[in-house]
């Protein structure tokens, strides 16, 4: 399936609004792709697919999560299912089977330890669109524009604080992700 048929697929899929962030993110992969030297185009086909399963009701995550046999520790916080159910669906929605794409999909929400820069710059554009308005954001799109690793590692403190603040399950995996970050950026500064 070429990209404008992806498109379709997902704008059938997805409320107007949420369409429009996806359209959002995919502008914003594009621009990071580009900035960073990613593969553009597979930048482009995981962010139009990111967030395929984000509308469906809380039951079919898990049901399908655990017919599709997905990683348990992902039925941990149920907003962290969409992803990977999303990456497991590629090859029949989509007929897309390359596994760069399906990883940046599968972590775009939780990220991981030894994240690629195709996944950075999917999840750091889910935080980044240009539709995104929150406080940090603003902060996070300067960022964005000198330091992939940085930007991605404040984006993840920035939910972190919001999960804390609101008494919300944090997946611990965005932790791990995010101690390795700022670990390789502290590094980085005392080379
Ligand atoms: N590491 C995490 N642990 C727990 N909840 C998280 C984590 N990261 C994001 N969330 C929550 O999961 C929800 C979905 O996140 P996300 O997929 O980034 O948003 P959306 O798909 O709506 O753009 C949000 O409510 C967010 O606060």
């Amino acid at each position: 399936m070429n990209e404008l048929e992806i498109k379709e697929i997902i704008r059938q899929t997805l409320s107007p609004r949420r369409f429009q962030h996806v359209s959002g993110v995919v502008d914003a992969a594009d621009t990071l792709a580009h900035r960073y030297g990613v593969d553009v185009e597979k930048a482009r086909l995981a962010a139009w697919i990111h967030d395929y399963a984000r509308e469906w009701p809380v039951d079919k995550w898990y049901e399908t999560a655990k017919q599709r046999g997905i990683d348990p520790t992902y039925l941990e916080v149920a907003e962290m299912l969409h992803g990977p159910i999303a990456a497991s669906m590629m090859p029949e929605v989509f007929g897309i089977e390359d596994e760069e794409i399906a990883d940046a999909v599968r972590y775009h929400t939780s990220g991981r330890v030894g994240m690629t820069p195709l996944e950075k710059v999917v999840c750091l554009a889910d935080y980044i669109e240009a539709g995104r308005e929150y406080p940090a954001v603003h902060e996070l799109r300067k960022q964005a524009e000198v330091d992939l690793d940085l930007a991605l590692a404040s984006a993840f403190d920035n939910t972190i604080r919001f999960l804390l603040d609101k008494k919300q399950p944090i997946f611990p995996v965005t932790i791990l992700a995010r101690n390795e970050l700022w670990r390789a950026l502290k590094d980085r500064r005392t080379l």
